[in-house]
């Protein structure tokens, strides 16, 4: 039977995330410690896929996949999920807020508490977890933190009292999930698609951040994220973590693609999905399928083709 590795135990915002895939019911669930052994298990192929957080609302991008996906060849994401992330601070019963002095965390989820602590606990010292709900599971075996940042509703599952509920900084708070595969099978295209990419720039000269950004301007496709990661071999080394609106199979984005291929000395194509809100993307009608199209059967005549 098929598998799917996620940052588990169960209860997980990446959990959340895999029960809105479809093809997911009804497989084998694989609960992974960290992001690496999701990733492993994927290139293994003891997994056909892994859920996977890549960008948070408040903390933004997370970096360790951003990473992971640019180093690790023949990754594709087959599709996005959007999870509401909502935190309470959870404590064994009869601990009070004013007992808490190390607060166990995942890193995601600290980053988007700050201004909570800062006014209840300004004085708490910070142990990182591997997931939000392995760091309330640990306050019942020995542990050296007071209290954990956990999803709302963790008391339901585990042994803990709610200290706090709703303490995220931004009460909207999402966190975008990517299904990665080995997989070269593209989604079918649907109007409402996404196109990731991880792009280096040729060497040193001027101009060729705009050079990269002009293959998707002049094509009419518009970028959904753009980031630096540092490539990691020398200092001011950076390639671009990018997504775009539209599928390969859109004309002006193939057409991008071959741009960028000229351009680039390192192009990743991650893969083209649906987007997670289905919003259908608008395009000029100078843009469409039809006038590229046109444009090739144009040049084809000339050559006598
Ligand atoms: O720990 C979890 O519940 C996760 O799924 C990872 C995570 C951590 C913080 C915000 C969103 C996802």
């Amino acid at each position: 039977m098929e598998t799917y590795s996620y940052l588990g135990p169960a209860g997980t915002f990446t959990e959340a995330a895999l029960k809105q895939v479809p093809e997911a019911e009804g497989a084998v669930w694989r609960s992974v410690n960290n992001v690496g052994e999701a990733f492993a298990d994927v290139v293994s192929g003891r997994s056909v896929a892994a859920m996977i957080a890549i960008e948070n609302s408040i903390e933004g991008g997370v970096t360790a996949t951003q990473d992971a996906l640019a180093n690790i060849p023949n990754l594709r994401i087959i599709g996005e999920y959007l999870v509401p992330v909502r935190f309470d601070l959870v404590a064994t019963p009869g601990t009070k807020l004013e007992d808490v002095t190390i607060v166990n965390a995942h890193p995601v989820a600290y980053g988007q508490c700050h201004s909570w602590l800062d006014t209840n606990l300004p004085h708490h010292g910070h142990i990182p977890s591997s997931s939000n709900v392995a760091a309330a599971a640990s306050l019942l075996e020995s542990s050296t933190a007071d209290a954990a940042i956990a999803p709302a509703g963790i008391e339901t599952h585990y042994a803990v009292e709610v200290l706090a509920s709703n303490i995220g900084d931004n009460p909207n708070a999402v966190t975008r999930f990517v299904l990665v595969s080995r997989t070269t099978a593209l989604p079918e295209s649907t109007g409402y698609d996404k196109t990731s990419l991880i792009i280096e720039l040729p060497e040193d000269r001027a101009g060729t951040l705009l050079e990269m950004l002009e293959q998707f301007a002049t094509r009419g496709v518009n970028l959904s994220l753009i980031q630096s990661r540092p490539i990691g071999d020398s200092m001011g080394r950076y390639r671009f973590v990018i997504d775009a609106d539209g599928h390969i199979r859109d004309e002006r984005m193939a057409d991008a693609l071959l741009g960028l291929r000229r351009f680039s000395p390192g192009l990743i194509f991650l893969g083209s999905y649906p987007r997670a809100d289905r919003a259908l993307i608008a395009h000029p009608s100078r843009y469409a399928d039809e006038v590229f199209t046109d444009a090739r059967a144009w040049l084809d005549n000339l050559l006598g083709q």
